[in-house]
């Protein structure tokens, strides 16, 4: 049985989530995790001398509950397609089937910046947007707990930026995205990469 992880990384508001949900959708027996269910909850959030909640942060997630929803898929992709309600195709009922793919996507802001987590993707992509967009998509999203006034450019700029550069200085073999392409045209590219790194790997 073949497995294969995909991390859909980026900037908030850069259309992971997007991306993702159509990725899912056609990919054969594809689950998914989300980063975004591993914030811890509110008091648990540290605050910093600036007066905001460091929600941006690898110690705001359960990194440790994360690594092992992902190593849990791994040890039984079809378990946890059922125990999660997605689908799986027939064939793969049977545990000693060959030659069958299982796929799992990663999604989330801080995918790369995590040992225990790139470990385990077999592809990493990273989608960004400049500044200026991300500043105008994001004042129109509503959070579980709502952006308060100036936590965009006092907390969750700052903190892409210095996750970028130690992503970048990591030296993991990422594939960048513009976030400024459409919708349709992201998911054209992603998907055909990934159809063509599965049939060379068949
Ligand atoms: N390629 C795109 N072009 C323009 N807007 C987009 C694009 N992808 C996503 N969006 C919009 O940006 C917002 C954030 O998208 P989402 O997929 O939730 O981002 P993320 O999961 O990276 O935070 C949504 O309003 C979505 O409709
Ligand atoms: O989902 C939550 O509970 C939540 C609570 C507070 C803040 N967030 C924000 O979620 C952002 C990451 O999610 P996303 O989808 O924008 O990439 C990150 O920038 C956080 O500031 C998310």
């Amino acid at each position: 049985k073949m497995k294969y992880i995909i991390g859909i990384g980026g900037i908030t508001n850069g259309g992971k989530t997007t991306l993702t949900d159509r990725l899912v959708k056609v990919l054969p027996n594809c689950c998914v995790v989300h980063q975004d269910d591993f914030f811890k909850p509110p008091d648990q959030i540290e605050v910093g001398e600036d007066g905001y909640k460091q929600w941006d942060v690898i110690t705001s997630l359960d990194m440790e509950a994360m690594v092992n929803t992902i190593r849990g898929w791994t040890e039984n992709p079809v378990k946890f397609a059922r125990s999660h309600g997605m689908p799986v195709s027939a064939s793969s009922d049977d545990e000693d089937e060959e030659g069958q793919v299982h796929i799992l996507i990663v999604e989330g802001f801080l995918l790369y910046n995590h040992k225990p987590l790139t470990d385990f993707f077999n592809k990493c992509y990273y989608i960004t947007i400049p500044y200026e967009e991300c500043k105008q998509r994001r004042s129109s999203r509503q959070y579980t707990v709502p952006d308060p006034p100036g936590l965009f450019d006092g907390h969750v700029w700052p903190m892409y930026l210095k996750h970028r550069n130690e992503m970048e200085d990591s030296c993991l073999p990422i594939e960048y995205l513009s976030g400024l392409m459409s919708k349709d045209d992201i998911f054209t590219c992603v998907h055909e990469d990934i159809q063509n790194t599965l049939l060379n790997c068949l």
